[in-house]
């Protein structure tokens, strides 16, 4: 086969596949591009240049580590990378408008690679909404249970190596149940909503609101004292014992429980705050409701 012929062949080939194609010196050199069904990159504009020119130093560096890898050891290295369009202006202009992840695929060809650009986006996305909807309860969208234990965990232990501050509460609807049975089902669920929503309303951002049980929910609060905690279990209370909901038969008045427990020395854990928060929670109920309590 004539040269012509390869040549031929070898542009058919980029020509034909959907992914984006990069041939690249070991430097990050952009020898040769050709874009695929890509549309956030225009081949023309990136020939010639150094992968560093488009890419943020951590993304080029990245590519370039993994070609320089697929060079020296002869074989196939893959990486994954994503772009965000306002980390990459040049990309941005020539058409990148929403983040997109990537599979590469870096294949050497004598002193070249060839780099592949799988847009691997959709499936990202897919994983990401099945992980949340997982970690979340359908209901309010609050966190579930099985996702607040390793947030509670790591934070906590973070908390120890730290500034040794952190406290949470537990907010549990009183008579709750009376809710259900003397309006409806459907009227207790907005209260749970409800409550939801006004709390994500005054949270910080840094805290973990979780639904732990039927009406019961745990807020993680890093950099808190208890003093602050107490403050913000107040503050639930407050909020909840002020709040309205319209309904067909009237609107509708509910109190909330709150116990609060704070970090507490070395030996100390999420499960042990946990207890504690439950035991106050339980002296907040038996001294009359729409109560906050917590040790010290
Ligand atoms: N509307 C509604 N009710 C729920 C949901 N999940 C559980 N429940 C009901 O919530 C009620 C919880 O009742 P309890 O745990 O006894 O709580 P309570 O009536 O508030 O009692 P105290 O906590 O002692 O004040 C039960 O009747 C459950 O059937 C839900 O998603 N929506």
């Amino acid at each position: 086969m004539s040269d012509k012929q390869v040549q031929a062949r070898y542009e058919a080939l980029l020509k034909a596949t959907a992914d984006t194609v990069m041939v690249i010196e070991p430097s990050g050199l952009i020898l040769a591009c050709s874009e695929g069904d890509a549309g956030w990159l225009n081949s023309e504009a990136v020939m010639g240049r150094k992968l560093e020119d488009i890419f943020p130093a951590d993304i080029s560096g990245d590519i370039v580590a993994a070609a320089v890898k697929a060079s020296e050891k002869q074989k196939l290295v893959k990486t994954d990378i994503q772009l965000r369009p306002e980390h990459v202006p040049v990309l941005r202009e020539q058409g990148l408008t929403e983040t997109k992840w990537f599979e590469l695929r870096c294949q050497t060809a004598g002193s070249e690679v060839v780099v592949v650009y799988q847009d691997i986006s959709a499936k990202r996305r897919l994983e990401r909404q099945v992980t949340s909807q997982a970690q979340r309860d359908p209901l309010t969208g609050a966190y579930n249970r099985r996702a607040l234990r390793p947030v509670l965990e790591q934070a906590v232990a973070q908390a120890q190596r730290y500034d040794w501050v952190c406290s949470l509460m537990v907010i549990d609807v009183d008579s709750f149940s009376d809710l259900n049975d003397n309006y409806s089902w459907d009227c207790g669920d907005q209260v749970l909503q409800q409550l939801v929503t006004s709390i994500h309303g005054m949270k910080r951002t840094s805290d973990f609101l979780a639904r732990y049980g039927d009406d019961q929910f745990v807020m993680f609060m890093p950099e808190t004292n208890h003093e602050q905690g107490m403050a913000a279990g107040n503050r639930v209370r407050k909020i909840m014992e002020e709040m309205e909901i319209p309904y067909a038969a009237g609107d509708v008045r509910f109190t909330v429980s709150v116990g609060v427990a704070s970090l507490n020395g070395p030996e100390d854990d999420s499960d042990q705050m946990l207890r504690r928060a439950n035991e106050n929670l339980f002296i907040a109920k038996q001294s009359g409701a729409n109560r906050v309590e917590g040790e010290g």
